[in-house]
């Protein structure tokens, strides 16, 4: 099915960053779109929210931490052909609790030069060629 004149879904993404440089991401479940899929944790913005909201919420959510610092690194759309995604990303870089997979899911810290070696999303790479340029 196209997404050709649908609208876009706006996701809040979280980059959350350790002292070490590390990254954490998670693993998409079976049922969600982009099954099986690495992430960086998020979810869409609900009406009546703002980005930097949804992002706090997602994360309590998804993995259990308060954002206390968040600055925005990039903002891309991509048509999946099913769904159309607009990715607000945020990197954090100050938080309290310690991330975990609140829902189950996998997660871990990744060091930033090995982020390649996880199969993400087609929408992800711009991220990953930021993230590894510096
Ligand atoms: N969280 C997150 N979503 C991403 C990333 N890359 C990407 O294309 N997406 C897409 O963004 C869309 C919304 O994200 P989501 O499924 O996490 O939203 P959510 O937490 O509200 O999910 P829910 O419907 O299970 O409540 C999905 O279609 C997902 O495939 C990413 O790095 N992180
Ligand atoms: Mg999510």
């Amino acid at each position: 099915m196209s997404s050709e004149g649908k609208k876009s879904i706006l996701v809040a993404v979280g980059v959350v960053q350790n002292a070490a440089g590390e990254i954490f991401v998670c693993r998409r479940g079976e049922s969600q779109h982009q099954a099986f899929k690495w992430e960086f944790p998020g979810g869409k913005v609900e009406s009546g929210e703002t980005v930097a909201q949804a992002l706090a919420r997602e994360l309590e959510e998804e993995i259990g931490i308060q954002v206390s610092v968040c600055e925005p690194l990039m903002r891309l759309e991509h048509d999946y052909g099913d769904k159309r995604v607009t990715l607000d990303i945020r990197r954090v870089t100050a938080f309290t609790g310690e991330p975990h997979g609140r829902e189950g899911q996998p997660s871990r810290w990744v060091p930033v030069p090995e982020l390649h070696h996880y199969d993400f999303p087609a929408a992800n790479r711009p991220i990953l060629d930021k993230l590894l340029e510096r």
